[in-house]
């Protein structure tokens, strides 16, 4: 009878293990803000609940009829408010299914468009308050955990609304009505029933938490089982060279005999519970209709009686029986609500989600400093990134900046984007600090060309339209030819149509940061970075993505993050970056003068291999 497992939607995830909180009122007065997105379909929530507690109470006139219908067959009908006939009573038992029946839709049309409704207002809530967050929140947190918030916690929440809140209360209506009526038919047979309730319940309850246990042991196991397939199988090229096949099999079949034989421990517990329960359950009825037929024979119940109280027994039993879980699903779904909340209460960063207001207000040169500019990853305080670190690029200037791995450069280019609060010093565009510009106005004028060019799954027309939303057909194909993209791009059966990403069409990485150029050609910045590719590409493809940087870096303030001092000779201005703080400043020529300098240190390093 507890249907908690089943579903009437489409979001359940199911197998997927989430963690439980604790049921008590501080978790509930919390969860109680995600109330707020119920709220605009209450009326419809609140007939839902009618019409369930009205189906269940209905429910609990079968056993009646039912057991009415035997005794009136015998002519001994005596419950009140049943009639006397068989076939009244069939006609009364078949109108009440029909009318219950009827009801039962009902509640479950409306429970769904309440939960589906609302859940969708809950996700695009967490969707849009997740895309606003600053990126710190993202450098503490995996991908893969945000996602479940949004998929497995928010389904749950959802699985609440519409299958846990009504079966509990489905089952508090049958339990209640269910002990009241069965007191009224017989006090003896309920009172025996219920001495044996107290001992059921702590054998139930201790059991079933030792048997998880085992269980949850035994998952475990199994991962760590996996975990080795996996490994062998990623690092294979490793087993085979050094030939340790039979080493890897050993590993795993120690793993796996250990699987076993807790999984043959929980078998030995789950068995000799499985077994006591059945033995209960069945020992139950037995001495229900030993009882009862003894009852019977001294003609102080009758058969329909009988029949009746077993059928309200049966009800009761197994609305006792689906509250553990039940409660278990009420603490999962306060689990998820409680994470789904920590995200909701965040604070974003101020960007609208409607697209007007997002438009550029002022416009910025292309000026850029950064005057003292003092920053620590807010995830790793301690460690002091950008030390002081001071320079200017002038509106149409070349900047390079340059440096050993972990200098801090593509901090730079995070800042430049403000993807961060610096803790000292200031970020000046034209003149003026961040603070007198809206995050979009900033973010609207810089644009990046990454080292890694992400491609969104589909078409490369939308790929390079990121860029500029409202750019026209031709924009894009104009901007792809200053890119050198377009002979690329029309090579392909479908040209501009041609999907790319995880399903489609795999480009290579000089064709990506071509479509990476021209999408930045489209977004036309004040300010432009280019964080260079680290992996070369072959001479032919270079030259082609060279050129359509100098296109890009055309009449606009270039900062480029370079790995290879060749490319960066014509800067205007080269900042060398060493542990933070800018060791030198200056043109590639005035550089080059510094015999004991960092910059000719490195530009030696490179020429001479
Ligand atoms: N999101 C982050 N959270 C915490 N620390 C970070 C983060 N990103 C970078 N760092 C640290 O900041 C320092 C500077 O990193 P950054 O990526 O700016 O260096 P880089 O000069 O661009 O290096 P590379 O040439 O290898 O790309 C490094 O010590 C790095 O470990």
């Amino acid at each position: 009878m507890a249907r908690s497992r089943s579903t009437l939607n489409s979001g359940n995830k199911q197998g997927e293990e989430l963690p439980k909180a604790r049921l008590n009122a501080k978790n509930l007065k919390k969860v109680a803000a995600l109330l707020k997105y119920v709220k605009p379909y209450r009326t419809k929530f609140i007939f839902g609940m009618f019409f369930l507690f009205l189906s269940s109470l209905v429910g609990l006139a079968f056993p009646a009829l039912l057991g009415g219908m035997i005794d009136a067959a015998q002519g001994k009908q005596k419950i009140p408010f049943i009639p006397a006939n068989v076939n009244t009573i069939g006609i009364i038992a078949f109108t009440i299914l029909f009318f219950q029946a009827f009801v039962s839709f009902g509640r479950i049309r409306l429970f769904v468009e309440v939960a589906e409704k609302s859940l969708a207002d809950i996700r695009r809530d967490t969707y849009f308050k997740l895309i606003t967050l600053p990126m710190n929140f993202f450098s503490n947190r995996r991908v893969g955990e945000l996602n479940s918030r949004i998929s497995a916690d928010l389904s749950q929440i959802q699985d609440t609304l519409t299958t846990t809140l009504a079966e509990i209360t489905r089952q508090i209506v049958l339990l209640i009505g269910g002990v009241t009526l069965l007191f009224t038919l017989s006090t003896k047979l309920t009172l025996l029933n219920l001495s044996v309730l107290p001992v059921l319940v702590i054998v139930a309850v201790s059991f079933g938490k030792f048997i998880r246990r085992i269980a949850r042991e035994a998952q475990d196991k199994l991962a760590e089982s996996n975990t080795v397939v996996e490994e062998t199988l990623q690092g294979i090229s490793n087993v085979k060279a050094f030939v340790n096949e039979a080493y890897e099999a050993g590993r795993y079949s120690r793993s796996l005999s250990d699987v076993v034989r807790i999984a043959m421990r929980g078998a030995t517990f789950r068995g000799g519970f499985v077994s006591f329960v059945i033995f209960c359950l069945f020992g139950a009825i037995v001495a229900v209709i030993w009882y009862g037929s003894i009852l019977v024979s001294r003609h102080d119940m009758t058969v329909g009686s009988l029949t009746t109280y077993i059928l309200y027994a049966v009800f009761v039993g197994a609305a006792m029986a689906s509250f553990p879980e039940l409660y278990a699903n009420v603490q999962k779904a306060l689990g998820s609500s409680e994470r789904v909340l920590e995200i909701l209460e965040e604070k974003g960063e101020p960007i609208s989600m409607n697209e007007e207001d997002n438009r550029t207000n002022v416009h910025i040169q292309g000026d850029l400093e950064f005057k003292d500019v003092v920053f620590s990853y807010p995830s790793r305080k301690e460690i002091t990134v950008l030390d002081g670190v001071s320079f200017k690029a002038s509106a149409g200037e070349k900047v390079a900046i340059v440096g050993p791995s972990g200098a801090g450069k593509s901090t730079i280019a995070s800042l430049i984007l403000q993807f961060y609060d610096i803790y000292s010093g200031q970020i000046r565009y034209d003149g003026k600090t961040s603070n007198d510009y809206s995050l979009t106005d900033i973010r609207n004028q810089v644009a990046i060309v990454p080292q890694d060019v992400l491609l969104f799954g589909g078409t490369i027309l939308e790929n390079i339209a990121y860029g500029d939303l409202s750019a026209s057909r031709e924009a894009i194909i104009d901007a792809a030819k200053r890119a050198n993209a377009h002979n690329f791009v029309t090579g392909f059966p479908e040209g501009y149509d041609t999907v790319v990403g995880e399903r489609g069409v795999k480009l290579s990485g000089g064709q990506r940061q071509r479509i990476a150029i021209a999408r930045a050609l489209l977004k036309n910045p004040a300010i432009l970075i280019l964080d260079e590719a680290t992996s070369s590409l072959d001479s032919e493809s270079e030259r082609l993505v060279q050129e359509a940087l100098e296109e890009l870096m055309k009449n606009r303030t270039s900062i480029i993050i370079a790995h290879r001092l060749s490319t960066i000779r014509e800067a205007d201005r080269i900042v060398v970056l060493e542990k933070g703080k800018v060791v030198e400043n200056g043109s590639h020529t005035e550089l080059m003068t510094n015999e004991q300098g960092l910059y000719r240190y490195l530009s030696q390093l490179q020429f001479e291999v």
